[in-house]
């Protein structure tokens, strides 16, 4: 029997296939049974226009044998099979879809529809295998025949015998090598396994004869446990669950069944804090559900962690983790996405440019914001519990487009209040402001509590209004993306121009007298601070920082402790003192009569002033020597 050559290009497409396109050589059995599963599509959507075929479901099924000693793995189906030119066509020639040319030929009835549209997934069997043997008969023919190829080096094609339609392929699995265990592919336990994981969707039963054990008759009831007898039995075990949660009515799911599937799914061990389910009929259809986590996944902040959800092409999964579903600040998303429209091109695995993957992408994007919005509207105890877990991801979002994705985003955060004492939305303090109110105020610090004590805020609440306060990191920078809300611009407490007018002005006279103590207390810090002046925000405390410009003190805090910091990223800081406070009168004297002590009092208070702003002393030793010669 002559030997027939793939084609030229062919050829070189197969080594390349083999070796580079699937980085998991376990998807050649999803492959394999996609295939299967299209061609008893083929085979149902024949019997629509066909009244002579009958189309009794029960005969159609897909079947997985594997054979160790002869180290073969069979899987065969019942489908629509291949005549000889389809054998030569369909598998001689690589890139060549038969399914695209069905589709093309066959207008898409019934909701059935093809999920191979490119030609590579056949070959991927020879991934695991050195022979490949097909023996296919087709639809209302007579004749079988057999394909077989070793690889590279083409294939033959001889009539053979074959009882029933459909299409049996048998892979001579390789024999094992050092880096790859090809034995996992004839063990029953890692086939069923398999299937699961990848084809557990497949709308066909896919079966396996599976040896199980029993309890032997006689052995039942009077011996002890460890005297028991057992006896193998082989049954015919349906591997696949066949529907899919997601394409069931939504109406005829409980909330169970969601935690149940989430946990089947591994996604988590805890029940989720909220599900989504999305099916969307259109121009692109799609069926979803997602997850939002109860708690960040144990690897969630780590450079391992891995975005995405689990992609389904018609029910086949074609990729475990799609990143491109997911924007970075949705990431702790889970779930999966089932569309019949997505147009596979090279091969499943390589997506990312996908105009329909694209359009889903943008969908799924708005209905979480949209179902994040109303669990923050209507539970809102859920919403505060999601954002502790995972706000600072969204606040990341902001910060990481540049303030692109505000308009997704802004409405989803969150912050404490000092009036409210919990979480507030920007929107609910919008409604809140005063009528002469300029600003949205903020004061950041580690904790609520030590923001709480900040002298900076005492002149904005007793103005009555509210202050945000910022704990994370990233809090500041990523309100520096948004600029403002609904026209309402952001304001630290301890920002050089508040906005506020002081109730008692300093009078030009008293402006003109201070002005040489601030200005020798500013040369004394030695260019620690931009200015020294009289604070119109402070009530009790005799002094605090303030700064001037973009870089806020916090600001400065938090790109300090980056690894690549080098010691030069500095705010314009101002030494603000409270000329109403004792204190000063101390100053004013010092100025007049001790010049020296001036100095120690200034470094005292600048220093205090840091503490203050949890920043750290430069030289704690003269502030310390500083402070005992003062009491002295
Ligand atoms: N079990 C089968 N029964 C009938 N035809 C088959 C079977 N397996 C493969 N074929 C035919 O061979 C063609 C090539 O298969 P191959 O898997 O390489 O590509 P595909 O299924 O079209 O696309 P995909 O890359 O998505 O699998 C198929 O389009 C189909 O016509």
């Amino acid at each position: 029997m002559a030997k027939k050559q793939f084609k030229a290009e062919s050829k070189r497409l197969l080594d390349l296939m083999i070796n580079s396109i699937y980085t998991h050589k376990e998807i050649f059995i999803r492959e394999l049974i996609s295939n299967a599963s299209d061609a008893i599509d083929k085979s149902y959507y024949k019997s629509l226009t066909d009244t002579n075929i009958n189309f009794n479901k029960d005969d159609f099924f897909i079947r997985i044998s594997a054979d160790k000693e002869d180290r073969t793995l069979t899987i065969s189906d019942t489908g629509i099979g291949m005549t000889k030119e389809e054998l030569e066509s369909n598998l001689g020639t690589i890139a060549k879809s038969g399914s695209f040319d069905f589709k093309e030929k066959n207008e898409t009835k019934d909701g059935i529809d093809i999920i191979g549209q490119f030609g590579v997934g056949f070959y991927s069997a020879f991934m695991v295998s050195d022979l490949v043997i097909v023996t296919s008969k087709a639809l209302g023919s007579d004749t079988a025949y057999k394909w077989q190829s070793s690889g590279a080096d083409g294939y033959s094609i001889e009539p053979c015998e074959k009882e029933t339609t459909g299409t049996q392929i048998t892979l001579k699995i390789k024999p094992n090598t050092d880096d790859n265990n090809y034995d996992e592919y004839l063990d029953e336990y890692n086939l069923k396994s398999l299937v699961k994981k990848y084809s557990d969707f497949i709308k066909y039963p896919i079966k396996m004869n599976v040896v199980k054990k029993k309890l032997k008759e006689d052995s039942e009831k009077e011996k002890e446990d460890s005297e028991k007898e057992y006896e193998e039995y082989i049954e015919d075990e349906t591997l696949n669950s066949m529907v899919p949660i997601w394409r069931r009515n939504k109406s005829e799911l409980k909330p169970e069944d969601y935690d149940n599937f989430y946990m089947d799914k591994h996604f988590g061990y805890e029940k989720p804090l909220k599900y989504i389910h999305a099916s969307i009929e259109g121009i692109t259809s799609y069926n979803a559900i997602m997850y939002i986590p109860a708690k960040a996944q144990y690897d969630f902040y780590t450079k391992e962690f891995e975005k995405g959800l689990e992609l389904y092409s018609n029910g086949v999964m074609i990729m475990n983790k799609c990143s491109d579903l997911l924007p970075d600040y949705f990431s702790f998303v889970q779930g999966l996405v089932d569309s019949a429209d997505l147009s596979l091109n090279i091969s499943r695995e390589l997506l990312q440019h996908d105009r329909q993957l694209q359009f889903i992408a943008k969908k799924i994007k708005e209905k979480i914001k949209s179902e994040l919005l109303s669990m923050q509207r209507d539970e809102r105890e859920k919403y505060n519990e999601f954002f502790n877990n995972f706000g600072r991801t969204l606040k990341y979002g902001i910060y990481q487009g540049w303030g692109a994705n505000k308009e997704i985003l802004q409405d989803l955060l969150m912050f404490y209040s000092s009036s409210e004492k919990n979480l507030v939305t920007l929107d609910e303090y919008i409604s809140r402001m005063k009528e002469d109110q300029k600003y949205i105020y903020y004061a950041t610090g580690d904790t609520n509590d030590k923001i709480s004590k900040l002298p900076q805020t005492e002149v904005v609440l007793d103005k009555g209004y509210e202050i945000l306060y910022f704990t994370d990191e990233i809090d500041e920078f990523a309100i520096k993306m948004l600029m403002n809300y609904k026209e309402k611009e952001f304001k630290s407490v301890s920002s050089s121009d508040l906005g506020i007018e002081p109730d008692e002005k300093e009078s030009e006279e008293e402006k003109e007298d201070n002005k040489d103590i601030f200005n020798y207390m500013k040369d004394s810090l030695k260019g620690k601070v931009k200015e020294v002046r009289a604070s119109k925000r402070l009530k009790n405390h005799p002094v605090c920082l303030a700064s001037e410009g973009e870089l806020s003190i916090e600001m400065e805090k938090v790109l300090s402790a980056m690894p690549d910091n080098k010691g030069d990223i500095h705010a314009a800081k101002i030494l603000e003192i409270n000329t109403s406070h004792e204190v000063f009168d101390k100053l004013k004297n010092s100025f007049n009569g001790d010049k020296e002590k001036l100095k120690k009092l200034t470094n005292v208070l600048y220093n205090q002033a840091l503490l203050i702003e949890g920043l750290t002393i430069e030289d704690p030793v003269q502030y310390a020597n500083d402070i005992c010669e003062l009491l002295q």
